[in-house]
């Protein structure tokens, strides 16, 4: 288990870090989401030993992370870090070697890497001849090729087309299903609700909200909303408010068993059920609360 513990930072007068927290169980994905200038970058730098904190820790699997430790992380940093004139084969294996893979090693996770990430034909090229999607996907080799234990990556997902995000994204998955802890920050909310076990929400600093994806969602529950078959207009009918949105009947307030008596005396129910609300829409809620 990956812990960041009650984290400070601050640059100058700017308090970047107010007691940042967040943890990451082996196999979990979590996403890190929040405002620009937030305290994303902040935190997973001093994860990743890139920055000192002024106060807090970073626990592995209950001791402090060491650096010993941390070269057999993942990590993609904010500013990436790739060497332009260098072929993008080599430049993977190189990475493998630093991080203690010997050469043959490094070679082989390389080539399952490339073929994995669909940049096999690309093997040979000068990264700085690739596009900057395609740049990405061999950062994203970087940080796994030497099969690391724990993933941190700083939004891995920018600048991607839905397939390169679909490749990241498995990628990310497979390697949390072999039981890495993974944290990634992104603005991409869509992207989170479909890959992340977890979210937490980072505001001004703070934490201002964190939970599993569908707990979050199960918390914050809206309207019941009814789709019936019916020509009857039901909207005086139901109990509590009734609003319609398209065809359907959205109730608040309304005592459920009563509603679903009502539709189902006027027509055949097809839907029944409460709605939930977005990650996106729980992100604005958190931030303007
Ligand atoms: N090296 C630095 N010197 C001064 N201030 C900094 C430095 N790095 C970060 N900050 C400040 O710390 C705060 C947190 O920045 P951080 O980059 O961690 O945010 P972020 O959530 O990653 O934002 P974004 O989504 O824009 O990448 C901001 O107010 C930022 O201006």
């Amino acid at each position: 288990m990956l812990e960041i513990k009650d984290l400070h930072k601050r640059f100058g007068d700017v308090v970047a870090l107010d007691g940042v927290s967040l943890s990451a169980k082996p196999g979990e994905v979590v996403g890190f989401v929040g405002a620009n200038g937030a305290g994303k970058t902040t935190t997973m730098r001093i994860a990743m030993g890139v920055l000192a904190s002024d106060s807090g820790e970073i626990v592995y699997n209950g001791t402090p992370l060491g650096s010993k430790q941390r070269q057999r992380f993942g990590y993609m940093p904010s500013e990436r870090g790739l060497y332009p004139k260098m072929k993008v084969g080599e430049q993977i294996a190189y990475f493998g070697e630093l991080h203690g893979l010997d050469k043959a090693a490094a070679k082989r996770s390389t080539a399952d890497l490339l073929e994995q990430l669909n940049l096999t034909d690309r093997i040979g090229d000068n990264v700085q001849d690739l596009s900057l999607g395609n740049q990405q996907r061999v950062q994203l080799a970087v940080s796994l090729v030497h099969d690391p234990e724990a993933l941190i990556l700083d939004e891995p997902f920018s600048g991607l087309d839905p397939i390169a995000v679909d490749v990241m994204g498995t990628a990310l998955k497979d390697r949390a299903a072999a039981g890495a802890p993974v944290i990634f920050s992104s603005h991409q909310l869509d992207l989170i609700e479909r890959l992340c076990d977890s979210v937490v929400i980072i505001g001004a600093g703070k934490i201002i909200a964190a939970g599993g994806v569908e707990d979050l969602k199960a918390r914050e529950v809206k309207e019941l909303r009814i789709r019936v078959e019916t020509i009857e207009d039901l909207t005086d009918a139901l109990p509590g408010t009734v609003t319609r949105d398209g065809d359907d009947y959205l109730v608040e307030d309304g005592d459920s068993q009563e509603a679903l008596r009502i539709a189902a005396a006027a027509g055949r129910v097809t839907h029944f059920a409460y709605d939930q609300p977005t990650i996106a829409e729980i992100f604005r809620e958190a931030v303007t609360r």
